[in-house]
């Protein structure tokens, strides 16, 4: 992870908000190993996708970070923010031949953008609190209402049969696994003096230890989740990364016999390496 933005005093500028966020989803991206999930070398648990359909896809967002703080910061309407999202999500597809890799970053980096955006525009640096409020203040009633529509995605099918807390859900309730467990956790391993792809994993581990990851549902049901739940947390009462590489390759491999991508925990991962960018 490089530095942060240097010695920011001042609030990050539209540009400043949108490249921590591309290069936030690189810093998920090269995180390895990974359970299930696509890395530079490994395709995880997709047959679809490898780390090439991922770069193409993060440059094919690079104007989408960019224009949602934009938006943000002009207090732009919900409706205003999901056409941008919907035309990020057609410019994702065609960079990828039509494979999602970003449906889901699309959604939370974008609100998360945004909600920056807005701060920014008070002359405020983004922090979780700041964040969590702008969300609600601006986008709040129309994220509610999102949340209770029924879903057209796999995974949001499988998490409102299974009474999960969806992507949407997430997002109404001020994406909590974020901002109560990542953020913490990402700060707390630097904290620590892990290095930064260390504690990137011990908080990959942690958010899928409590996320209700609707990828995790929609492919190995509730068992399926559960199961990736429980490796999470055996993994960090084991110490984590401390244990060397071949403790998380070990449920790498299991996760991809089992066909399971946490691809919600990655993205949630990813913000939290795009706010530690803006820190
Ligand atoms: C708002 C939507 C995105 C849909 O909302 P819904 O609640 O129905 O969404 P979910 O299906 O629950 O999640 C959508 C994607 O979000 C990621 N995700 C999953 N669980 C969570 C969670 N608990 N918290 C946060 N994020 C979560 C996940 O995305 C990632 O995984 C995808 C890749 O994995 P893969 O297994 O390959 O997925 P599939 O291709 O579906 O499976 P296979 O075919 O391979 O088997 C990838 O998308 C990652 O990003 C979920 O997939 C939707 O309504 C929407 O996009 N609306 C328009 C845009 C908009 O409203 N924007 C608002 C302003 S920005
Ligand atoms: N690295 C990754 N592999 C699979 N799905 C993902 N969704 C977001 N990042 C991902």
């Amino acid at each position: 992870m490089s530095a942060r933005l240097a010695h920011a005093t001042v609030a990050p500028s539209a540009q400043q908000i949108g490249r921590a966020a591309t290069l936030a989803l690189y810093d998920e991206l090269a995180l390895s190993p990974k359970p299930g999930l696509v890395t530079l070398t490994d395709r995880g648990s997709h047959a679809d996708m490898d780390a090439h359909s991922f770069m193409r896809s993060l440059f094919a967002l690079r104007g989408y970070v960019v224009r949602i703080a934009e938006l943000g910061a002009a207090q732009a309407p919900f409706d205003a923010l999901e056409q941008a999202g919907i035309a990020a999500e057609a410019r994702m597809l065609a960079a990828t031949g039509g494979i999602n890799t970003h449906r889901g970053a699309i959604f939370m980096l974008g609100l998360l953008c945004a909600s920056a955006g807005a701060l920014a525009a008070r002359g405020e640096k983004p922090t979780p609190q700041g964040l969590r409020a702008a969300l609600d203040r601006h986008w709040g009633d129309a994220l509610a209402r999102r949340a209770t529509r029924p879903s057209t995605l796999p995974g949001g099918i499988a998490a409102r049969r299974l009474g999960l807390r969806s992507a949407s859900a997430e997002a109404a309730m001020g994406f909590p696994t974020l901002f109560d467990v990542a953020v913490p956790a990402l700060r707390a391993g630097l904290a620590r003096g892990l290095a930064p792809e260390a504690a990137q994993l011990d908080t990959l581990f942690a958010v899928i230890a409590q996320l209700d990851d609707s990828n995790l549902a929609h492919r190995g049901g509730l068992a399926g989740l559960r199961f990736a739940q429980n490796a999470a947390r055996s993994y960090l009462a084991n110490g984590g990364a401390a244990q060397g590489p071949q403790a998380a390759q070990a449920i790498a491999t299991e996760f991809v016999r089992r066909n399971l991508s946490p691809g919600g925990a990655a993205d949630t991962l990813a913000a939290a390496c795009w706010l530690q960018r803006l820190g």
